[in-house]
């Protein structure tokens, strides 16, 4: 990979790699776009096969941070964190106390969370290093697991969809297919069941599936079953890339709206899928509850607060909705038009000289 040919084309700030050789720390910090705020976003920990799939994961994603706190209408720029090793494995105290000590030197410009392969605990070790840390537990001052907290902002996604399919945010009787029922598609699970809604449910944990199917009454289906089951939303909260050429044509929902990250698996996908008249909830907007949540630590946490700012994902999915129609474009794209026209905005706001 040629780095900075890519950090130019989608002007990215930094990159910095850190190494420990006590703790065996092999981090890589990526900084995408510092305009709106200090860089906040996760660390994730994965055994990657190669060095060069860890940087590419820690650009990819310190990007996508970029436009989900943007969309969101955060003043926060994007920054993600990859460890290159074994979650199980490979963990200690002095692995996260030297990963916050290389966090605290960038003096603010990175603020880091949990992600995929981190939890709570890890990050209350970054904290005895840094205050540039979010998401660390309730007894700290933090907000403890975010899931619950990206659930309700996916269910109130999926009202604004609702609304703007069917002119109401009710979604009593409506059928709601539930890919994933994990710590988000659980929760989902039960705000929707709540407001009424009938589910369908499949996932590779019986466990898991036996627990919804008790607690809510779903319905639960194969792996494979999901996408083609008479629905009315399919809402993905597992893995990635569920919208693909080999699930499209089975679809017979009119929404999607899920949490799950990285849904289409290649762009041209989203136009697919509008041409045939689906609803499409921008995955980064429609799952950034976690993000909004963790982010008002920074000013001391306040839970009411902060699910209020939740609560917001349902006007800024509408927000998506009428740029689409404005600029007769597909969902996805709406949303990076909505994000890039913010950043440009306030750039230019910003700018002004203070003295
Ligand atoms: N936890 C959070 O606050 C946030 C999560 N997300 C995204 O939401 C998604 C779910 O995250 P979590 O609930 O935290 O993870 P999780 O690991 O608790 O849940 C994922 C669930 O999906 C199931 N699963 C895996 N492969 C499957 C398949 N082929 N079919 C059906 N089910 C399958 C797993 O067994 C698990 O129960 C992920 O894509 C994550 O990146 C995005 C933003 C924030
Ligand atoms: O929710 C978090 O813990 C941090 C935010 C983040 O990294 C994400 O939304 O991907």
């Amino acid at each position: 990979m040629e780095i900075f040919k890519y950090m130019e084309k989608y002007d990215y700030e930094q990159l910095v790699i850190c190494h420990d050789k006590t703790s065996g720390l092999k981090a890589i910090i990526g900084i995408h776009d510092t305009t709106l705020g200090p860089a906040l976003g996760g660390t994730r920990m994965w055994n990657y096969k190669t060095e060069e799939e860890a940087i590419e994961d820690a650009l990819r994603l310190s990007r996508g941070m970029t436009y989900k706190a943007a969309a969101a209408g955060l003043n926060l720029g994007g920054g993600k964190t990859v460890i290159w090793g074994d979650p199980k494995t490979q963990k200690s105290e002095e692995l996260w106390r030297a990963f916050g000590r290389f966090v605290q030197s960038l003096n603010g410009r990175y603020i880091t969370a949990a992600d995929v392969g981190t939890v709570v605990d890890d990050m209350d070790y970054i904290r005895q290093e840094t205050k540039h840390v979010v998401g660390v537990s309730k007894t700290l001052g933090g907000s403890g697991d975010p899931s619950p907290k990206t659930a309700y902002g996916v269910f109130r996604g999926i009202q604004a969809c609702a609304n703007e399919v069917w002119g109401s945010d009710d979604i009593t009787g409506r059928v709601v297919a539930v890919q994933g029922v994990g710590k988000v598609g659980y929760y989902l699970c039960e705000y929707l069941h709540k407001a009424g809604a009938k589910l369908i449910v499949s996932d590779i944990d019986k466990e898991a599936v036996d627990r919804v199917v008790r607690e809510f009454g779903a319905q639960a289906v194969g792996l494979d079953e999901i996408y083609g089951v008479e629905c009315d939303i399919y809402s993905p909260n597992a893995l990635g890339a569920t919208i693909n050429d080999e699930t499209i044509p089975q679809f017979k929902c009119k929404i999607i709206a899920g949490g799950a990250n990285n849904q289409l698996k290649e762009e041209r996908h989203g136009d697919i899928i509008t041409e045939k008249g689906i609803i499409y909830a921008p995955d980064y907007v429609i799952n950034a509850g976690g993000l909004i949540n963790v982010a008002d630590e920074l000013k001391g946490y306040n839970e009411e607060r902060a699910m209020q700012s939740v609560s917001k994902i349902y006007d800024n999915i509408k927000k998506v909705f009428q740029i689409a129609k404005r600029d007769n474009i597909p969902t996805y794209k709406a949303a990076d038009r909505m994000a890039e026209e913010r950043i440009e905005k306030l750039g230019r706001v910003r700018n002004t000289y203070l003295g």
